[in-house]
């Protein structure tokens, strides 16, 4: 028996995103950042200093933590470290940075989030004085940000902007979908997204649809959390997906590996072009932290030695 041609279904379009390698992104940026390093080095005989506290653990700051030191030091930089036991109190964590505040070695300072419960986490950053907050989290840069104006960037969202950029050039009228709303990386991610010219959309936890939102991004920048929440079928086909989202999962084998907030495979049918996890979002967010540290440096330093003057 033969079927009659017409009924024979069309093949499924089978597409498949090109990779966003982050990765190879921030080791050409970190490479350009330790060039700029010694250059600085050359003209002020200052060596930039980055100070990390945290408090606790908690498993997605620890992976941030054993690549940023290795990345620091890549990039000609110092890193001080400050691991602080989950019992620390909300005065003892504010008198540490109220010491690195005022130690001229340090030029950036970031304290990992989530702190553990009884911490504040609004206090300590804003106790970061504005030109060390490399993080960009503090009042003072999440306005000059919301305002338009000059300040610190936080380093997942202007990474994450980058590879948008390179990736698409100029960004200026397409949708753009951010699904989670937080200070570190949604709300961050939609301002920078905005003064590009996107037209943006915000999900979040009580979002009624946020599948039928995710649809509608030419861009879909997800950030909440949760591991494989975004399934194929949230993608806009041809969308570019930056997947911001890093969860430690153990497979049946008892191994442990890392996983995005979008559901890769089933992602990679259906979009443009994606990051990967790892190797996308990850890399750019410690580039950032290199850039900012070392634009942190360059302000104090060079405030200093020229002061009233243009840098
Ligand atoms: N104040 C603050 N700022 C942050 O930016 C911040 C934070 N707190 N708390 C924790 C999260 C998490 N985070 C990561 C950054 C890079 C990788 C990273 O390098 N990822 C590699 C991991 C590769 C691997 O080790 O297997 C990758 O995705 O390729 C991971 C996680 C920054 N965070």
């Amino acid at each position: 028996m033969t079927e009659p041609v017409s009924a024979v279904p069309a093949p499924a379009p089978s597409m498949s995103a090109r990779l966003i390698d982050g990765k190879a992104f921030a080791a050409a940026m970190t490479q350009r950042i330790a060039a700029e390093v010694h250059a600085f080095h050359d003209r002020y005989r200052v060596t930039p200093g980055l100070a990390v506290v945290l408090v606790g653990n908690d498993p997605a700051s620890e992976v941030y933590v054993r690549n940023k030191a290795l990345q620091t030091h890549r990039a000609g930089m110092r890193s001080f470290m400050h691991m602080l036991p989950a019992t620390t109190s909300q005065a003892e964590l504010l008198a540490l940075v109220r010491r690195l505040n005022d130690d001229p070695e340090i030029h950036g300072i970031l304290v990992q989030l989530p702190l553990p419960a009884g911490l504040d986490p609004v206090a300590v950053t804003n106790a970061i004085r504005p030109e060390k907050d490399v993080d960009g989290l503090g009042e003072v840069n999440a306005g000059r940000l919301a305002l338009g104006q000059p300040g610190i960037v936080p380093c997942t969202p202007l990474g994450c902007l980058m590879l948008l950029k390179s990736e698409l050039g100029d960004l200026r009228g397409l949708h753009a979908v951010v699904i989670g709303a937080s200070n570190l990386v949604g709300k961050p991610m939609a301002q920078l997204l905005l003064a590009e010219g996107c037209t943006v959309s915000v999900g979040h936890i009580d979002t009624r649809d946020p599948a039928a939102l995710a649809r509608q991004g030419d861009i879909l920048v997800v950030a909440t959390g949760v591991g494989g929440l975004v399934r194929g079928d949230w993608i806009k086909p041809g969308a570019t997906v930056i997947d911001v989202g890093i969860t430690r999962v153990t497979l049946p084998s008892g191994k442990t590996r890392l996983i995005g907030d979008v559901a890769f495979d089933e992602a990679v049918a259906r979009a443009g072009r994606i990051t990967p996890v790892p190797g996308g979002v990850g890399p750019m967010t410690i580039a950032c932290l290199l850039n900012n540290t070392l634009a942190a440096a360059r302000q104090i330093v060079g405030a200093a030695a020229d002061p009233g003057g243009t840098p």
